[in-house]
């Protein structure tokens, strides 16, 4: 009901009432004078674009991959006047605002140190429901924003936002909140107790803050490749020997099997602590702790377990608790606090990003949420946190703003995620980037194998080398290539030494044995680029790799063949045309999230539109893609749950796409390792999943040696086709195949007459009387006009024709359409009337692949 005047006569008249009885103060004059006095004159200078003061907006989605919802880059800038002027365009800011080419804002009043980390800002959260506005006021706060924004000071001098903005910017981020679902973090207890509410957990010895976030995310108990790499990363109950005792074999193994589960009666004499910060708990409590030479817990791991099994957290968690127990401190007054304490190394840009998310995931979530009484009362709207102390996780790849990362380096980053090109190229920028490489603790490669194989070696080894110690460098020197010596020496870093205690992380779900044998014998020298006898790429980098452990710690818990005990193969024989039908007929008889890999651009370039054409939810992905498109791709298959993702092997490593429930291989690869990658987007995190071959009789020798070389004695179960809809399908496909090739050649007969027409006119050639260009209506190419017009007509008919198929439904040999009954098919009516029938397919009931799978049969041994 729309309010009548008389409803704002009667507010109108209360208020004067009220006006009457509490009279504002009346303005001073004189204040007006001295206020009107005091604005300084507005002097503007000029700045270059790179050098304003850019403020990245927050993030709609909480930790995909394409955070900007679609725009990978948005940043705002204000204060700045554009100014066009003889053509040119200038940015001018306030002069006295500006110092270093940020605007400065108001000096935040100067709070006692804190002994926070300093904070990302405000708009770099994932959480982008914090409404701060509550902290200026509320003193039961943990952190004050005045106080961070004196870490903020204190540590780069960088300026928070002025007042003024700061609101608007809090009310945009409410209402976007407001507009994105976003995953609320669910509370923890008030009183939340680590033995108790997390016991598998507390065993390690994380970070306190670690243990909530972790319960917040339901991580309940760590896998098993985090418990034991953890447990040589951190020290921790199970697991850990001394590597002081020299008893036999069988004799630790018996005091250790009593002591199991471990739990040392006298707590306090098992612990001993190998450095102040991080507490080794013995297995042998009577065993003193040696006091001159402490047992390390800084132990370098090599960790090989299989995909989807947790690795990222394997190696970030001992990060994470390193720099939430090491707050950076500024060594002298006035020097630049070091605050880089990882570098982590991805062969993908999509890993790279997804490993910075889950991290990031992980990061947030060691602050603490706001009392109850300070949430926001809008039950839907997402918790919110006390601000500060964020972890800053910040992805160097290529494909995404340079402008944009350097910006993000500059304020401080404590995680870089890089992958080798970008991390590289910026280094050759910038001095100060090279110099906190050198002082980083942690190194990690993720994905190992794989970071050798993608063009980057050059780039990955000179990053290796910054982090190399001096003496482990001399000998080599006069091997490094031309590419490393130009760059290191032109920074000048050279001279500076790499971190005495740097440890060192390599992480793959697929490592040779050989491999890791060949990492034991890291002892002896060795030429680099004169890799000895049958030593791969790979274990050269490994060698050059500088593990300040003599004895790296390797946890291969990969099981028999690299694949995972939850994911079932098998396989579908047929000739390679007929691939399509049967690719057609999977993804319709078992709709659910399904990646299939191609081997080539190609065949992506030709299936994409065909199956698009009949309908199906398809995105793809491969490196002909330009990052943008590769990320929104990504977004578009993890939003639906039937989204089917045509990839290359540019998928195959590492992406953590939740419920993926099938992988095809279109055709299959190579390598068994690709094959163990590319499996392993399915069957993650202890779920079940489905690898399902598609091999035509020329690939079956090819198959063969694969499994063999996966060590499978099996025939992988074939999985059963309704031959009865077959033809339907291959009948969509076919005429499919038409329009496509239809609307192909159509395409570039313009694509061609466009080029043809440009060219005349450049040569100032009248084309229309020669050749088949013209449009006009005098010309003399009718025929050829009618040709292409009768071909669209064909491509529009064909599509309605296609249309027409595509709306009958599919059914079962038996299934009659025009009468129910339950001849043929017994139990159609039970289906109907149950619900319990296929959905696109009449006559069958609804199972999964997994359920239709017969069982694998037992390979006749060789004679
Ligand atoms: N302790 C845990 N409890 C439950 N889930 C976990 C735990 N740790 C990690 N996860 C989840 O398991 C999934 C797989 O983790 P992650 O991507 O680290 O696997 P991975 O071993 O690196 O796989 P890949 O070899 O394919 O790269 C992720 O979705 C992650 O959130």
């Amino acid at each position: 009901m729309a309010p009548s005047n008389n409803h704002f006569a009667a507010i109108r008249a209360k208020k004067r009432k009220a006006d009457a009885a509490n009279p504002k103060p009346k303005a001073d004059p004189t204040a007006a004078v001295v206020a009107r006095a005091e604005p300084k004159p507005l002097r503007k200078k000029e700045q270059r674009v790179g050098n304003l003061d850019w403020k990245n907006i927050v993030l709609p989605s909480e930790f995909g991959f394409d955070e900007d919802g679609g725009l990978l880059e948005l940043d705002e800038v204000e204060g700045v006047d554009v100014v066009y002027a003889d053509g040119k365009v200038s940015f001018q800011v306030r002069e006295q605002d500006e110092e270093d080419g940020a605007i400065k804002p108001p000096k935040a009043k100067k709070q006692k140190k804190s002994k926070a980390l300093p904070v990302v800002e405000e708009d770099e959260s994932p959480f982008p429901a914090e409404d701060l506005s509550v902290f200026e006021t509320e003193e039961q706060l943990e952190e004050p924003a005045a106080e961070e924004e004196s870490v903020l000071e204190e540590t780069k001098e960088e300026p928070a936002a002025p007042a003024p903005e700061k609101k608007a910017k809090k009310a945009k981020g409410k209402k976007r909140a407001e507009e994105t679902p976003v995953a609320a973090p669910e509370a923890v207890e008030e009183d939340f107790d680590v033995e108790r509410d997390l016991p598998n957990w507390s065993t390690f010895p994380l970070a306190s803050p670690l243990y909530r976030a972790l319960a917040e995310l339901k991580f309940d108990k760590p896998t098993a490749i985090q418990e034991r790499s953890l447990s040589v990363e951190i020290g921790a109950t199970p697991f850990v020997e001394p590597p002081y005792v020299s008893k036999p074999e069988d004799e630790a193994e018996e005091e250790a099997e009593e002591e199991w589960g471990g739990i040392a009666e006298d707590d306090s004499a098992a612990t001993a602590a190998t450095t102040s910060a991080e507490p080794y708990v013995s297995v042998f409590p009577e065993e003193p702790a040696p006091s001159t030479e402490p047992i390390s817990t800084d132990r370098d791991v090599v960790g090989v377990a299989q995909t989807g099994s947790g690795k990222t957290l394997a190696y970030g968690l001992p990060i994470l608790s390193y720099i939430l127990s090491h707050p950076p401190t500024p060594s002298t007054v006035g020097e630049p606090v070091t605050r880089l304490a990882a570098l982590i190394l991805a062969p993908t840009r999509e890993l790279a990003l997804q490993v910075r998310a889950a991290i990031s995931e992980v990061a947030i979530r060691t602050n603490a949420l706001l009392p109850d009484e300070l949430q926001d009362p809008n039950k839907n709207a997402p918790r919110k946190r006390v601000r500060g102390q964020h972890v800053s996780v910040v992805a160097l790849t290529g494909g995404m703003s340079v402008e944009k990362q350097k910006r993000q380096l500059s304020r401080g980053a404590d995680i870089l995620v890089a992958t080798p090109g970008r991390l590289w190229d910026l280094i050759g920028e910038d001095d100060s980037l090279a110099r906190q490489i050198k002082n980083i603790k942690f190194l990690v490669i993720d994905e190992a194998d794989r970071m050798i194989e993608n063009g980057h070696f050059a780039e990955l080894e000179s990053i290796v080398r910054l982090t190399r110690r001096k003496g482990e460098e001399d000998e080599e020197d006069e091997y490094v290539d031309d590419f490393t010596t130009a760059v290191s020496s032109a920074s000048k870093v050279d001279t500076l030494e790499s971190r005495p205690d740097m440890r060192t992380f390599v992480f793959s779900a697929t490592m040779s044995k050989d491999l890791q044998r060949n990492l034991k014998k890291r002892g002896r020298r060795y030429k680099p680029g004169q890799p000895e006898d049958g030593m791969s790429s790979l274990d050269d980098l490994l060698l050059k790799l500088d593990f300040r452990d003599p004895d790296p710690e390797i946890i291969d818990l990969s099981p028999e063949g690299g694949l995972v005990d939850t994911l079932k193969e098998c396989k579908v024989e047929c000739m390679l045309p007929e691939k399509d039908v049967h690719l057609y007929h999977f993804l319709l008889r078992y709709p659910g999230r399904t990646i299939v890999f191609l081997s080539s651009i190609d065949g992506i370039r030709r299936l994409h539109p065909l199956l698009v054409l009949l309908g199906l939810n398809i995105v793809q992905l491969h490196s002909g893609m330009q990052q943008r498109a590769r990320l929104k791709s990504l977004d578009r298959f993890k939003s639906s749950d039937n989204a089917i993702l045509l990839a290359t092997d540019v998928a195959a490593r590492g992406l953590d796409i939740p419920s993926v429930s099938h992988v095809v291989h279109y055709q299959l690869p190579r390598s068994a390792d690709v094959y163990v990658h590319r499996s392993g987007r399915t069957a993650r995190a202890g779920k079940e999943g489905l690898a399902l071959q598609l091999v035509a009789p020329e690939e079956k020798q090819m198959q063969r040696l694969l499994m063999a070389s996966l060590g499978k004695d099996v025939d992988l179960p074939e999985l059963p086709a309704d031959y009865s809809i077959l033809d339907a399908l291959k009948q969509r496909i076919e005429l499919a195949k038409k329009i496509e090739s239809g609307q192909h050649k159509a395409t570039k007969e313009a694509h061609d007459d466009n080029w043809l027409r440009q060219a005349a006119e450049a040569m100032e050639i009248d084309v229309d009387s020669d050749m088949d260009l013209s449009d006009g209506e005098n010309s003399g190419n009718k025929n050829s006009r009618k040709k292409k017009k009768s071909k669209q007509a064909n491509v529009t008919r064909m599509r309605a024709e296609l249309q027409a198929l595509l709306d009958k439904p599919l059914m079962m040999r038996g299934i009659s359409g025009k009468y129910i009954t339950t001849r043929g098919r017994v139990g159609f009516v039970d289906q109907l009337v149950e619900g319990t029938g296929h959905s696109t397919i009449l006559g069958i009931e609804a199972s999964t692949a997994l359920e239709d799978l017969p069982k694998a049969k037992k390979r006749p041994s060789k004679k």
